[in-house]
C-alpha cells in the first residue's frame, strides 16, 4: 500500500506502508544510530515524534521484546529507506513490521531518507503527517485531528536482591534502561508520576531522587519545578535528559530548542574536570542555555564537542548532578555508565553523614 509523508512546508515523500495501517502526526526528527531501532521506537521521549532512521537498512536483526524501553511504543511513526526483508538474529521473536502492527505504529519505507534529513538540518525540525490517503483538508486541521495522546504514567516498584539504596524515580516517561542501571547498582526503585506530592515522596523514605527522561519541551513542565526545588535540598538528586533540563529550569537557568536535535549513538562529550572525551547516546531536541547558568548555583561539568552545548551540570553545594546525554545507553555506547555509580556514591556519603548526625 502507498503511504505519504507530508511535511508542514509542503514537501511530500511517497513510499510504501508497513506496520499499523493508521495515520500519524508529529515532529519529524532523525536518528543516526546504525542499531538500536527497537529501543528508540519504545523510548517514551519520542512521544508524538516520527523517527527517521538515517542508516539505510533497518529491521535487520528483528525484535526481541525484552529490549523494549517501555510497555508500549513511544514514537508516532517510523521512517526508513529500506525495511530488511529477511531479518536474522538467534533471539528474534518477530520482525519489525509485525512489531509495529502490534504496537499500532505506522511506518513508511522506500523514501529518500538522506534528502529528508538534509531538509530537516536546513529548515529545522518540522511537523509532518504520515498517511495512506493524500490530504484533502488543510495540513493544520489534519495535524490536529491525527496527533496521538500520551499514555498516563503509573506507579511501580522494582527491587533487587542485596539492595543498598532506595531511589524514587520521578517519571516523566522513563526508559527501562534507567531502572535497569539503578537496579544493577543495588538500588531498589520506586517509580512515581511527576505529579506526585512532596509528602508522598517523603513517605517513601528515599536515599536519593532520580529525574527521568521524557518527551516534549521542558518549558511545558512548570508544574514539576517546585517539587524539584524542594527535593534537591533534601535528597541527593540526579537527572537525565529531560530530568537534567528540568533541574536547570528549577535552578533559574533557561532551555532553548536546537535546530534539529541530537539523536544518535556517537555524540562526543568532553568532561570539564578531566578533559576526557567520551562517546554518548543522545536523544534530545532542547538544551540548557550555557549563558543562563551564570546566575544559578549550577556548574557546567560537560559539553558536546560538535556544537558546545551543555551536557552536564552539578550543584555548587548540594549533592545534585545531571547529564543531557543517556548514560544508560540502550541503544548506544556504555562510556558514561559511571554516572550511576557517582549518584550512588553521593547517596552513600549523604547516608553516612545523616547517620553520624543522628
Ligand atoms: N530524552 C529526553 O529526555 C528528551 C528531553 C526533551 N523532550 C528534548 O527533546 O530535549
Amino acid at each position: 500500500m502507498k503511504s505519504y509523508l507530508i511535511l508542514e512546508d509542503g514537501l511530500t515523500f511517497a513510499g510504501d506502508a508497513f506496520g499499523a495501517q493508521i495515520a500519524a502526526a508529529g515532529e519529524v526528527v532523525f536518528n543516526t544510530g546504525m542499531t538500536g531501532y527497537q529501543e528508540a521506537i519504545t523510548d517514551p521521549s519520542y512521544t508524538n515524534q516520527l523517527i527517521t532512521f538515517t542508516y539505510p537498512l533497518i529491521g535487520n536483526y528483528g525484535v526481541e521484546l525484552s529490549h523494549n524501553q517501555a510497555p508500549t511504543a513511544g514514537c508516532a511513526a517510523v521512517i526508513v529507506r529500506q525495511l530488511a526483508e529477511l531479518p536474522n538474529h538467534y533471539a528474534q521473536q518477530m520482525n519489525l513490521d509485525e512489531f509495529l502492527q502490534q504496537q499500532n505504529v505506522p511506518g513508511i519505507q522506500g523514501i529518500d531518507t538522506r534528502q529528508l534529513t538534509k531538509h530537516i538540518r536546513q529548515h529545522g525540525t518540522l511537523k509532518a503527517i504520515l498517511t495512506t490517503a493524500p490530504l484533502v483538508i488543510p495540513f493544520a486541521d489534519a495535524y490536529a485531528a491525527i496527533q496521538q495522546k500520551k499514555a498516563p504514567l503509573e506507579r511501580a516498584t522494582f527491587t533487587t536482591p542485596h539492595a543498598q539504596q532506595h531511589v524514587v524515580l520521578i517519571d516523566f516517561g522513563t526508559k527501562k534502561a534507567i531502572i535497569d542501571q539503578l537496579l544493577a547498582q543495588y538500588c531498589n526503585v520506586d517509580v512515581v508520576p511527576y505529579t506526585t506530592s512532596l509528602a508522598a515522596i517523603n513517605e517513601l523514605r528515599p536515599d536519593g531522587i532520580f529525574l527521568s527522561n521524557g518527551p516534549d519541551d521542558p518549558a511545558d513542565y512548570q508544574i514539576a519545578l517546585p517539587l524539584i526545588q524542594a527535593l534537591q535540598v533534601k535528597y541527593p538528586l540526579a537527572g537525565i535528559c529531560l530530568g537534567h533540563q528540568l533541574l536547570a529550569l528549577a535552578n533559574g537557568a533557561h532551555t532553548y530548542k536546537l535546530q534539529y536535535g541530537h539523536r544518535g549513538l556517537n555524540h562526543p562529550v568532553k568532561d570539564v574536570a578531566t578533559g576526557k572525551t567520551i562517546l554518548t547516546s543522545q536523544n534530545h531536541g532542547y538544551a540548557v542555555a550555557a549563558d543562563s547558568l551564570a546566575n544559578t548555583p549550577l556548574q557546567l561539568t560537560a559539553f558536546e564537542l560538535n556544537d558546545h552545548s551543555v551536557e552536564g551540570l552539578r550543584h555548587e553545594s548540594l549533592p545534585v548532578i545531571s547529564v543531557q546525554y543517556h548514560p544508560e545507553a540502550n541503544p548506544g555506547p556504555t562510556d558514561a555508565l559511571g554516572f550511576f555509580k557517582e549518584f550512588c556514591e553521593l547517596m552513600a556519603v549523604n547516608k553516612a553523614k545523616n547517620s553520624s548526625v543522628a
